[in-house]
């Protein structure tokens, strides 16, 4: 008889803005009928504990650990797996979900559940920002302040987002920095600089709308200003996913840089602030981690 699929769920039961949806039913009634599943559930109790929990769960055999949240949760999940034979699922539940759109992951669970008992597997690259792994993107500036006036918010979702950004742009200035990379230094303001493993924010916000996953290189976005007219093509553009077309930010690629900034910045990975630093040595480690996706339809 072939071997059942071992895969363990953990639920982060704070992420997302839609958190009655019961995830344990739904899972016991879309993989009731799938006998070659074999699966666990278990809750995270606190911040931090998903990275514990996951490491666990692929010592203990398990094929597929699957990150139940947003890309908080699919972080520290991923982090767990490194280094290990597990592949990472993710069942998208956070607002943003930047790792589950680009890799084509259904958002509605029921979908998401019924592809996992069936996946594709494919290795993705991991980037490091001061030794803190990020899958989707990680950043320097505007974008990490906000993050960080986002966690004090105190109510979730794209709407407090956008309100927290707003107020925010109001009294955010540009730095400046030395960016050194393939054996070249750059003297620039950074806005926001952005480093892109995944394409997107979350939300189908495209910062790097050209970024392979998968290509051993990281995309740069830097955003040196921002006036309040490029501030609305910077806008357009991610949603559109036109920003490199648009003029309004300048795009490098490369798989290792080192940023010096005059004053502490903030940086984020995967949309978590993380906290300030004036120094920061960002790389990108090729094909570090196994994610189960979608079957491509042919
Ligand atoms: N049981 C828990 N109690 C409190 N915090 C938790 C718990 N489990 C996980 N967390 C923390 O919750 C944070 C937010 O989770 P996550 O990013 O998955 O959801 P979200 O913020 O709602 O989604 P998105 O990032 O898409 O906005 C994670 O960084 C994680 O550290």
């Amino acid at each position: 008889m072939p071997e059942k699929l071992r895969i363990c769920f953990l639920i982060n039961p704070k992420s997302g803005t839609n958190r009655r949806q019961d995830v344990p039913a739904l899972l016991t009634r879309y993989l009731a009928a799938e006998p070659a599943v074999d699966y666990e559930v278990r809750l995270t109790q606190y911040a931090g504990h998903a990275v514990e929990l996951a490491r666990q769960a692929a010592a203990e055999g398990f094929r597929i650990v699957v990150a139940v949240g947003g890309d908080g949760t699919v972080n520290e999940v991923g982090r767990g797996l490194l280094g290990t034979r597990a592949a990472l699922g993710i069942l998208p539940r956070g607002s943003g979900n930047g790792l589950a759109r680009h890799l084509r992951v259904p958002l509605a669970l029921p979908a998401a559940i019924r592809q996992l008992a069936r996946p594709d597997f494919q290795r993705i690259d991991v980037g490091h920002i001061n030794e803190h792994p990020f899958f989707c993107t990680a950043g320097l500036g505007f974008d990490a302040h906000v993050s960080k006036c986002f966690a004090q918010a105190g109510t979730r979702g794209l709407g407090t987002y956008v309100q927290v950004a707003l107020r925010e742009y109001r009294r955010f200035r540009p730095t400046p920095i030395t960016m050194t990379m393939q054996g070249k230094t750059l003297e620039t303001n950074c806005y926001v600089l952005a480093f892109a493993n995944a394409a997107q924010y979350g939300n189908n916000a495209y910062i790097a709308p050209l970024a392979d996953i998968s290509d051993g290189l990281l995309d740069l976005c830097l955003i040196d200003a921002l006036p309040l007219l490029r501030a609305v093509r910077v806008s357009l553009g991610l949603a559109l996913g036109n920003l490199p077309a648009s003029g309004a930010a300048v795009y490098h690629t490369c798989s290792q840089v080192q940023v010096r900034t005059a004053q502490p910045l903030g940086f984020h990975v995967d949309g978590d602030y993380v906290g300030d630093a004036q120094q920061f040595d960002v790389r990108l480690e090729p094909l570090a981690l196994e994610v189960a996706v979608p079957k491509v339809k042919l």
